[in-house]
């Protein structure tokens, strides 16, 4: 049991809306849990529950996970704190409610990777985001938006993007609906509340008339400007709930007997102070491939030396990275590290498109369908999947590419419906060969050989499409979608002597998984993008970034970096708060990596 600092102790008898601030580790968490456990015994009506919600599912599991650390919390005071996302809670009120919004009855949930496939017509009609004038940009946004709701209104197909704007309108313009989510939920905590975006603000706001809210919130640890949160935010609480506000300051426990913490709050102004800061070690590099990737794989190891010296099972070492791609990279490096070292087992938080998609493919191959339209039906997953992998911004090639396959697709149809055969150097010929290979592979009814023999084939195979598919597809692994799909393969053969439904099967485990939120906290060696890191703790984190390439001394490209291209850009104050994130995620050691000759800027004393 931890002794409550006294900041602690009053949000625990304080009555009514809250507001609770404080640093990284300063135990809002801890508190809000230790609140919702009062409330639990002392408030609630039989069946009524207190809700707790999170952006994401990763940090759905640390919360668990706090819930667990807290012994003089009883069970049947857990089984009441009902931790969810916005997401899933959103889902929830619109499946029940949503007809009175314009939505059918029958809704189903477009899935990101879905929602860019459905999108992506609109936006290979305009150049790159970054080439848009603010106009187009304007205008391809209220494209997007238009088919959105066209989706979810005629079609009953609603993507996350819609839920808090529905919801904000459906729980404004009903008070009984409101009722009936307050008299279930009394009591809300609403974590990170500083990222709050507006539209999920409208919802807070409706709801907070009959549930009591707690908000938790670190206005330093607001990462996500982009997509909506405001500075002002606990302005708005504040003016619109007038709640008792509680300082945890930078009381800090996660990195206790470290100057971890010191060293973030220094990271925001750029102030540093000349002794040393225990706790946090800098690691430079050569700025090539070779030598980057050797330092990194040489702290990963030492790291896991001490951390395994512990003795404990569990523990964890996080790298944090800036971009999606350097997440890959430093995956491909462990998994195969330079010179005699053998892989070091990982897990990398990828993006779940170009997986899934992939997944798609293989699963479609598994089925080996032998009906007269395969092809077509194999060419569209592999359109989907060049459409879809790359998210909210695909790139001009997967496009490209995708609509070349439709009209190779066309013409090869042509051909056969003239009786003729399709020419020999037509596009989709190794397409075509990849595709019969891979569909006349003799399965065994074991789903994780069959699965891995199908995407082999792939990989060796001459179409180098179908070879990325197999790459994206590798990922399913390390996103842990791989038990629960396996089960469901393995009584689909039963069922069926085949795997006649793997593409429902597949398409259904991932739909599942975003909802999913009991999920074991990470532990190992795991890698993720910066973003990913928030709200999550592990015991030593290393932050590693990526280095200028240069051609006769100068700078031609700078890529992978914690600031754009590392340019100094004067204040840089999202770029500090989420450095100091991520820094602050350790509780033993943090190892900032940056490469020797152009050391991050944000590293630099401020002058
Ligand atoms: N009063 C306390 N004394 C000792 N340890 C504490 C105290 N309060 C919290 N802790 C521990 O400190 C760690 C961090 O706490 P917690 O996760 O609640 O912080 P937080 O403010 O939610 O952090 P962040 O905003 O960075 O996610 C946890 O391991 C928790 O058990």
């Amino acid at each position: 049991m931890v002794d409550l600092t006294q900041a602690q102790k009053d949000v625990l008898i304080t009555e009514g809306h809250q507001l609770v601030v404080g640093g990284p580790g300063s135990g809002k968490t801890t508190v809000s849990i230790l609140k919702a456990a009062k409330i639990a015994r002392e408030k609630l009506r039989p069946g009524q529950r207190i809700l707790f919600l999170s952006f994401a599912r990763a940090t759905v599991s640390r919360v668990f996970e706090a819930i667990d650390e807290q012994q003089s919390v009883t069970k049947e005071e857990k089984r009441r704190i009902e931790v969810d996302t916005y997401h899933s809670f959103f889902w929830r009120i619109l499946k029940a409610h949503g007809y009175l919004v314009g939505f059918p009855r029958r809704m189903t949930i477009l899935t990101p990777p879905n929602e860019a496939i459905a999108l992506s017509t609109i936006r290979s009609a305009f150049k790159a985001q970054s080439k848009l004038s603010d106009e187009e940009k304007a205008q391809k946004a209220a494209l997007e938006v238009a088919e959105r709701m066209r989706l979810a209104t005629e079609e009953g197909k609603v993507c996350f993007e819609l839920f808090a704007e529905r919801v904000a309108i459906l729980l404004h313009g009903s008070a009984k609906v409101r009722e009936l989510v307050s008299t279930m939920y009394p009591f809300i905590v609403l974590d990170e509340f500083q990222d709050t975006s507006a539209q999920q603000w409208r919802v807070v706001e409706a709801i907070g008339n009959s549930s009591t809210l707690i908000a938790l919130a670190d206005p330093e640890q607001r990462i996500f400007d982009f997509i909506g949160a405001d500075p002002k935010r606990l302005n708005h609480f504040k003016e619109a709930f007038k709640p008792s506000e509680h300082d945890l300051a930078n009381e800090n426990h996660r990195s206790k007997g470290t100057d971890i913490a010191i060293f973030g709050n220094h990271l925001l102004t750029g102030n540093f102070r000349d002794e040393p800061y225990q706790g946090v070690e800098f690691e430079g590099f050569g700025s090539n491939p070779n030598q980057a990737f050797t330092s990194l794989v040489a702290q990963v190891l030492q790291a896991r030396q001490r951390l395994i010296a512990l003795g404990r099972r569990d523990w964890s070492l996080a790298i944090l990275v800036p971009t999606k791609r350097m997440t890959r990279l430093v995956s491909d490096n462990l998994s195969a590290p330079f010179g005699k070292v053998p892989p070091i087992t990982h897990t990398a938080a990828v993006d779940m498109e170009g997986p899934i998609l992939a997944a798609e493919v293989i699963a479609f191959l598994l089925q080996q369908s032998i009906h007269r339209d395969r092809i077509d039906k194999f060419v569209d997953l592999l359109c989907s999947f060049l459409n879809g992998r790359g998210g909210a911004t695909p790139t001009k090639g997967n496009l490209a590419d995708a609509v070349r396959f439709r009209s190779a697709l066309e013409k090869w149809n042509g051909y056969l419906a003239r009786g003729k055969a399709p020419p020999g150097n037509g596009v989709l010929q190794t397409t075509f060969a990849v595709y019969q290979a891979a569909t006349a592979i003799t399965l065994t009814g074991q789903p994780d050989a069959d699965w891995t023999a199908v995407r082999a084939v792939l990989e060796a195979g001459a179409c180098t499409r179908l070879v990325e598919v197999a790459q994206e597809a590798r990922n399913v692994r390390l996103l842990e979608r791989g038990t629960q799909l396996r089960q469901s393969l393995s009584q689909d053969w039963r069922d069926t002597g085949g795997y006649k439904n793997a593409l429902a099967i597949t398409r259904q485990a991932f739909v599942k998984e975003h909802f999913a939120t009991a999920h074991k906290p990470e532990s190992g060696v795991v890698i993720m993008n910066m973003h990913k890191a928030k709200g999550k703790q592990f015991d030593e984190v290393i932050i590693f970034e990526g280095w200028p390439k240069r051609f006769k001394g100068e700078i031609v490209g700078n890529p992978d970096r914690i600031v754009g291209g590392n340019v100094n850009t004067g204040a840089m104050t999202q770029a500090r708060q989420n450095f100091r994130v991520s820094v602050t995620r350790a509780k033993i050691r943090t190892t900032v990596m940056s490469p020797t000759d152009d050391v991050c800027v944000l590293l630099l004393s401020a002058e």
